[in-house]
């Protein structure tokens, strides 16, 4: 156990500091980053740098943690937590059938030709008494391939997650995104079969993406659609990749978010049916978070003409967002956890609930030690 990180941890919760805890996506190390009082600072444009914090609806502020203090350890990783244990909730009658109506009038909406795809999602929320940080601890011994992280501040709140979703990477004017969507359980199939439904799925939101990008970039390109899995779900992906000309990091961040496999297409209508809709607020789930305009040293391409006594290193910012997904807001005696799920014209309701449930125990299965 990284003790020195931990401790500083302890400390920050008591004395109720600001601080983001995370492990990126198959990596060893763990990353404290502090912020020494407890002002609540908004992003304005996207080149401030610090750990940002963005809400769903971006009309409401990302909060942006100011790094002063940066606590790097590496975490052993004690044991590797049973993916297929199951666990589940109480079965909740009334909440069913209100999920139910809500895709129905969802899916009507759709075929009266409003919007194409939307993502719809619910809470849960269930009993909690354990010890945060030893319920982080569980969330890195069980999604090593996830973003793992812990975020608190005082006077917004706790969250924990372990999202599979990159929304966007940087180096210089290099960026990488992905389409997420499609979800089957792993245990169901070795490889998994997918159906028109979840291909269609997808490939809505490739285009979205792609064809978002095309007027705020100097190039672009996708790769073959691949099946990944995350914890015990598998989705469908397909990797983009391009450059953008100098400065332009907020205008492509903007252009992505929220991807369809958040929000729906056309965005903003489905937005507006999810805003009008869902009866609840997604506050900072389905929005984004992580590292913001580090300043960071790379190496540069050795073959260029006329570098012979040039250094072979320069400093460009990076920025690694991750979409706030499999996560849950930890409150006073209880966790709130929010799923949902893409429904299109081919949704069936009550499989849209199961896909929920489902969702729901990436973190149940950490909540309950499992
Ligand atoms: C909205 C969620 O998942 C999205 C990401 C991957 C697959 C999805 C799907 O199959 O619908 C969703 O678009 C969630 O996990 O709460």
């Amino acid at each position: 156990m990284p003790q020195e990180l931990f401790d500083q941890v302890e400390i920050c919760l008591k004395e109720q500091l600001p601080f983001a805890l995370y492990r990126k996506p198959n990596n060893a190390e763990l990353i404290g980053i502090f912020q020494s009082n407890d002002e609540v600072h908004y992003v304005k444009d996207f080149t401030e740098t610090g750990f940002v914090f963005a809400p769903f609806n971006l009309n409401d502020n990302a909060i942006l943690l100011k790094m002063d203090v940066v606590i790097k350890a590496l975490y052993e990783q004690s044991e590797i937590n049973d993916l297929n244990q199951n666990v589940s909730v109480a079965y909740n009658e009334i909440e069913k059938l209100r999920y139910l109506n809500l895709v129905s009038s969802a899916i009507k909406t759709i075929d009266k030709g409003d919007f194409n795809k939307v993502v719809l999602s619910r809470k849960i929320e269930v009993e909690f008494k354990e010890d945060v940080l030893e319920v982080y601890q569980h969330l890195l011994n069980t999604y090593k391939k996830a973003f793992c992280y812990f975020w608190y501040h005082p006077k917004i709140g706790s969250w924990m997650g372990a999202t599979p979703e990159i929304l966007v990477k940087r180096k210089g004017s290099q960026f990488s995104t992905m389409s997420l969507a499609g979800t089957q359980n792993s245990q169901k199939s070795e490889m998994p079969k997918w159906s028109k439904k979840e291909l269609d799925e997808q490939q809505l939101v490739t285009d979205y993406i792609l064809n978002a990008l095309k007027e705020k970039t100097v190039s672009l390109k996708s790769s073959e659609r691949e099946s990944v899995r995350a914890g015990q779900l598998w989705h469908l992906r397909t990797e983009i990749k391009g450059t953008f000309s100098p400065n332009n990091f907020g205008t492509v961040l903007k252009a992505l978010h929220p991807t369809p496999a958040v929000c729906g297409t056309p965005l903003a209508s489905a937005k507006e049916f999810i805003l009008n809709n869902e009866m609840y607020d997604r506050s900072f789930y389905t929005g984004f978070l992580g590292e913001l305009n580090i300043q960071e040293e790379v190496s540069r391409n050795r073959n260029r003409k006329n570098q012979e006594n040039s250094a072979y290193r320069s400093v460009a910012k990076t920025s690694e967002l991750f979409v706030n997904l499999r996560c849950m807001q930890l409150l006073k005696d209880k966790a709130a956890i929010y799923v949902g799920g893409g429904i299109t014209k081919d949704s069936n309701p009550e499989s849209e609930w199961e896909e929920t449930t489902l969702k729901s125990m990436t973190m149940l299965r950490v909540l309950s030690g499992n």
